[in-house]
């Protein structure tokens, strides 16, 4: 029973790809989409924030560039509010793509808002902080929850440098973003996302590294994610694609 304006119809299965900036997470929900689709899998795909597409995204894109202060000088509040009401002006489109597909994977989800935000707060602060986020997200704003959350783990020094390799972004003309720029809050924001993998059963952390610290190529992190989802899925698919 439910009395929400939106639901989920179906069985639809829904991954978020987390991790730092730079990690590759728009590199690996392209070729994840791709191939799931090819396999003849209904799929939807969906990245935050999604900037020029809603009202709230381009008031994100210019807290990004630094319009609006220094990151010490705001707190992760006010911030994390922003990020889960554009989810909220989203989740029609949201739930849309749930109902339409059979897996919907999203590029950051509620979880960036844990890890990016939570990473500024520490010991019981960061507790509550992640407690009422996701209250505010999944229980008042009513976005939907994701069955498998997946963070592509890698050293905030080299996503430093894989940042510098991405093309221009429309909402800054800085090089990195304002969360980009800072290292030592990187570190951060990994280890939070490394503990909530430790944390739920849901999350589930893929290096991108090799135990000896060796970069693993894109098509090596995009086999085990493939797998993953489909034993997670309980999928049997033609696996041509
Ligand atoms: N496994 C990898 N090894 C080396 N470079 C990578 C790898 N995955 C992605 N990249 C490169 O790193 C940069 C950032 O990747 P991207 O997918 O945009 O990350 P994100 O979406 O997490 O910010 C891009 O230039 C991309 O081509
Ligand atoms: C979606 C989301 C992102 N963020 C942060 C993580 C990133 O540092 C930043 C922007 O996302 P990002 O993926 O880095 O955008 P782009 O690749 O175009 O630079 O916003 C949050 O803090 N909370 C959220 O809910």
């Amino acid at each position: 029973m439910s009395s929400a304006p939106f639901e989920r119809l179906n069985l639809s299965y829904f991954v978020a790809i987390e991790g730092i900036d730079g990690s590759g997470k728009g590199t690996q929900t392209a070729a994840l989409h791709e191939y799931f689709q090819q396999s003849g899998l209904g799929t939807s795909s969906i990245t935050f924030p999604r900037y020029g597409e809603t009202l709230i995204g381009r008031q994100i894109g210019r807290f990004l560039d630094g319009q609006f202060g220094e990151l010490q000088h705001l707190h992760p509040i006010p911030i994390s509010m922003m990020y889960a009401a554009e989810r909220f002006e989203s989740r029609e489109l949201i739930f849309e793509k749930l109902n339409g597909s059979e897996l919907l994977i999203s590029d950051r989800y509620v979880g960036s808002n844990f890890a990016h935000q939570g990473a500024r707060l520490q010991g019981t602060e960061r507790a509550e902080f992640l407690e009422w986020i996701q209250k505010l997200e999944y229980e008042v704003f009513g976005v939907p929850r994701p069955n498998l959350v997946v963070v592509l783990d890698l050293p905030a020094e080299i996503s430093a440098e894989r940042v510098a390799m991405k093309n221009a972004r429309h909402y800054t003309e800085q090089v990195t973003d304002l969360h980009e720029s800072d290292c030592d809050y990187l570190v951060g924001v990994r280890e939070v996302y490394l503990e909530l993998c430790e944390q739920n059963e849901a999350w589930q952390a893929v290096s991108c590294l090799t135990p000896s610290g060796e970069a693993r190529s894109p098509e090596e992190i995009q086999n085990e994610l493939r797998e993953l989802i489909t034993s997670r899925m309980n999928l049997q698919l033609d696996s041509k694609a």
